[in-house]
């Protein structure tokens, strides 16, 4: 690998460390911001929800942007304005001004998305394992930011400095983007034109509509069972320790989720069955978290769905769909997450009408969003084509191939060589020019691809001459 894109991909996998402070520093320093802005904490919580509006404003705009003006301009608007949201806020009074520091938090969040998916794809020829590998550095900034705000709190320090971790980081980040020479789109599109799927039409609109449920399903399984799992355990009879600890299984289990796919999809093309069964997996998962009054084995099933669900099958989806139209990476991106963005936005409103109607399981309706999603996992299985992601793949492709082509010759030759002695006797020559003129038309027939029907016609024409010539050699 070369430095440069050593270096770009540092940057990248940096950007989604910080992001992961950035998706929960609000929440996580919830009420001393509250103070500061001398609001309700009703008040403060409010504010969150400018990320929201901030991402759905932005994606479509910020996709554009990525396709037209290049991935680095995007990834430097993305990276300024988190920088500007994550200095400014802490020092901020007014609640007004708060808000829109969310909403720019929010348009940071889609540059960032928006640019970087693409990029990946670009740098990695479809190398779906490095957009998963994305969720984990997420994982990770969620895991490291609050024990900083507890030692912060702990030691009597300034909060604010929960900010200024990730904006250090992100302004060195910055640096090191600014002179590296990031490809520009013409030279992108040229090449995607190389990589674009063959698939059918048909094939190809049924996918990508199978894939754009999927933004939504695959972000609407996960936010359904962490927002319900700790009430729905309680319910049911489990202690509040194993309620919580529901969730803390289901975000160990997305930890090895990713790790396992990011390991899986590097040393093997194993896209399309590790997307299948990580999608049944969910399905089984979260069908035994709902009917099981066992706190041991909902404990399991909770750690397999957040190994499955949220194991990075999101990214997974994400990066096929731009595999299908490498021309517009950024706003197949853009369009994407707004579907997921409609999940977080739709799924508290689904979930809180549902829980006020008597006698209803709130986890069985998340059944219902884990099964549309292993349909478009099934759709997956039949359309997308087997993919090589590089030359070395697509040889080794043809090296399986050609052992099957060998094995099935030599059987042939096994055959060949009894109607060899049917022949002898019954001293029949040796040629028969009727019989290989109905193989040939049987070529014919057989071949789905018409174009192809000369070529395999020429090539089992040589396979009979060869037969002759066996012939010929034997006794
Ligand atoms: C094997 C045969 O002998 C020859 C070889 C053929 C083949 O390999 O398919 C077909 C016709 C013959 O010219 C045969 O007659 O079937």
């Amino acid at each position: 690998m070369p430095s440069s894109s050593l270096r770009l991909k540092t940057t990248l996998f940096t950007n989604y460390l910080i992001h992961g402070f950035g998706m929960i520093i609000l929440t996580q320093n919830l009420v001393k911001l509250s103070h500061h802005w001398n609001s309700s904490l009703t008040v403060a919580s409010f504010v969150l929800s400018g990320i929201g509006i901030g991402r759905l404003v932005a994606y479509l705009l910020m996709g554009f942007i990525s396709d037209q003006f290049g991935r680095k301009t995007t990834l430097l608007i993305g990276m300024t304005t988190y920088l500007i949201f994550l200095v400014a806020t802490p020092f901020n009074s007014s609640v007004a001004l708060a808000y829109a520091l969310a909403i720019l938090a929010g348009v940071a969040n889609s540059a960032l998305d928006s640019a970087t998916y693409p990029l990946l794809a670009e740098i990695n020829k479809n190398g779906t394992s490095n957009s998963v590998l994305l969720k984990a550095f997420i994982s990770l900034g969620e895991f490291i930011l609050p024990m900083i705000v507890l030692f912060l709190s702990q030691n009597n320090l300034w909060f604010g400095l929960s900010f200024m971790v990730p904006a250090t980081l992100m302004a060195l980040n910055l640096a090191n983007l600014l002179p590296l020479n990031v490809r520009q789109s013409q030279q992108v599109i040229e090449e995607a034109d190389l990589q674009g799927l063959v698939i059918s039409r048909p094939k190809k609109v049924a996918l990508s509509g199978g894939l754009f449920v999927y933004g939504y399903t695959s972000m609407a399984v996960m936010i359904w069972f962490t927002q319900w799992i700790t009430i729905f355990a309680k319910k049911i009879g489990f202690s509040t320790t194993v309620a919580h600890f529901l969730l803390s299984l289901y975000s160990l289990g997305s930890i090895t989720g990713v790790i396992t796919v990011v390991v899986l999809l590097n040393r093997f093309n194993l896209k399309k069955p590790v997307f299948v069964t990580l999608n049944a997996l969910s399905l089984l998962a979260i069908t035994t978290i709902t009917l099981s009054t066992n706190a041991d084995l909902s404990a399991v099933a909770a750690f397999v769905f957040g190994f499955s669900a949220a194991g990075g099958l999101m990214q997974i989806a994400l990066n096929t769909l731009l595999s299908i139209f490498p021309r517009h990476k950024g706003m197949l991106t853009g369009t994407f997450f707004i579907f997921g963005s409609l999940a977080s936005f739709s799924v508290p409103i689904i979930t809180g009408l549902l829980v006020k109607m008597p006698h209803t399981n709130i986890m069985a309706g998340d059944i219902i969003v884990a099964f549309v999603g292993f349909l478009v996992a099934l759709i997956m299985l039949v359309t997308l084509p087997p993919e090589n992601s590089s030359l070395a793949d697509a040889r080794k492709s043809i090296n399986k191939i050609d052992s099957k082509l060998i094995a099935l010759l030599e059987e042939r030759f096994a055959a060949v060589n009894d109607v060899h002695k049917f022949k002898q006797t019954g001293q029949i020559a040796i040629k028969d020019l009727n019989r290989e003129r109905q193989v040939l038309d049987n070529v014919a027939k057989k071949t789905k691809n018409k174009d192809l029907v000369p070529y395999n016609q020429a090539i089992v024409q040589t396979i009979m001459d060869n037969s002759r010539q066996y012939q010929a050699s034997l006794k």
